[in-house]
């Protein structure tokens, strides 16, 4: 077979933890064949931090998008971290093809065909001197497919060589699956994941997160509780499905009634059960689950995973994948994709009418 060369590419991306700024590279040829490479995390500025995590709290400002000051220092922001990695990991900018921005989710409501990311591409290309691609969701939006996920493609790239089917969970703010079998790709956005759980432990025990999930392992779950959250009309909801990072705080309120391990037990089992819902959206069982993201280090999620699902359960790096910098490299990819006119996203992934191109290219000169 011709080999297609392979490009590089540097992907950065901020979670909708907004704990930081995930830089990584890949190379790939934008189809099956990918070589990820390093990553590293660049905390935001605590100020930063603190006023987008303040602008979600009052979302609307973001759909009325008063937001030039805040995109410029989250742009730069990005620019900072990817010329960080670049020196950190001693990587020639001339070797890299291009850098796919993905930015930082402010609001994401694709039933209003409404998507969006703070991270300028002609102000970030500018500043980098590389070419970037950034607006990834917003065609599959505008056309109305759900924008996310998107990073379904990259986890079939990496999963290639595995035996399938096989299930690819992501356990960020947000949770969601790719189900891979071949050339079926289906994707959709779980439930909550950590998202819940950070905020009820930063609200009673003034942590950031819930460490290995040893406060959810410390109690019971409140099993009827967890029964009636699961009744929430999203889980009936065909795939595919997204969410936006708050959109069960509201429906999980009950749970401020119970103690702190109790109720963090709770919120650990919801998040399980709303992940192994998605077995009744693919058509056949998984032999194997694979757990990104940052929950994939919460032994609870983990455990009760297990329990749950009967099959094998494991971190990505029990098959050579690197859990904290799968979604970067998958927007490095996308920009490679993006180049090359290939589709970023898919009809079983996003619910857009047709496989969709996307992304918009901003030349480094
Ligand atoms: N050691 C740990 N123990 C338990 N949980 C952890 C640990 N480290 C990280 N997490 C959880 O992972 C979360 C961050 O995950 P990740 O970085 O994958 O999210 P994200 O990329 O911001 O979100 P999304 O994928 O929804 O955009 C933290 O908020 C925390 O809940
Ligand atoms: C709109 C948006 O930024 N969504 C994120 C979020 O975080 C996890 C989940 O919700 C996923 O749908 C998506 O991110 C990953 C990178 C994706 O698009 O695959």
């Amino acid at each position: 077979m011709p080999q297609v060369p392979l490009k590089t590419a540097v992907g950065a991306i901020s979670g909708t933890s907004m704990d930081g700024i995930d830089v990584s590279l890949v190379e790939t040829d934008g189809d099956l064949a990918v070589r990820p490479g390093p990553g590293r995390t660049y905390p935001y500025a605590p100020e930063l931090r603190a006023e987008l995590l303040d602008l979600l709290r009052d979302p609307a400002i973001a759909e009325t998008d008063p937001l030039a000051g805040l995109e410029a220092r989250v742009s730069d922001a990005h620019a900072d971290a990817v010329l960080a990695f670049l020196r950190d990991f001693a990587i020639d900018k001339a070797r890299v093809d291009v850098v796919g921005l993905h930015g930082q989710t402010v609001w994401h409501r694709p039933e209003k065909r409404f998507t969006r990311q703070l991270g300028d591409g002609p102000r970030m290309a500018r500043r980098i001197g590389l070419d970037v691609v950034n607006r990834f969701r917003h065609a599959d939006v505008a056309a109305g497919g759900e924008g996310a996920p998107f990073a379904p493609l990259y986890h079939r790239a990496l999963a290639a060589t595995l035996p399938q089917p096989v299930m690819v969970l992501n356990l960020g703010g947000v949770g969601n699956v790719t189900y891979i079998d071949g050339d079926t790709v289906i994707a959709f956005d779980t439930g909550p994941a950590s998202a819940l759980l950070d905020d009820f432990v930063l609200k009673r025990l003034g942590k950031p997160f819930d460490e290995g999930g040893r406060l959810a392992a410390s109690g019971a779950p409140d099993a009827a509780m967890v029964a009636r959250l699961m009744r929430h009309p999203y889980f009936d909801r065909p795939a595919p499905k997204s969410l936006d990072r708050n959109d069960f705080h509201a429906w999980a309120e009950a749970v401020q009634s119970l103690g702190d391990a109790e109720g963090a037990a709770t919120l650990a089992a919801f998040t399980v059960a709303s992940a192994a819902d998605a077995l009744r959206h693919v058509p056949r069982a998984p032999l194997r689950w694979l757990v990104t993201g940052g929950g994939r280090l919460n032994a609870t999620f983990m455990r009760l995973l297990a329990e749950r699902l009967g099959v094998p359960v494991d971190p990505v790096e029990a098959v050579g994948w690197n859990g904290d910098f799968i979604e970067a490299q998958c927007f490095g990819y996308l920009a490679v994709r993006s180049l090359a006119g290939l589709p970023l996203s898919l009809p079983t992934t996003t619910g857009a009418p047709k496989p969709m191109r996307g992304g918009e290219l901003w030349k480094a000169a």
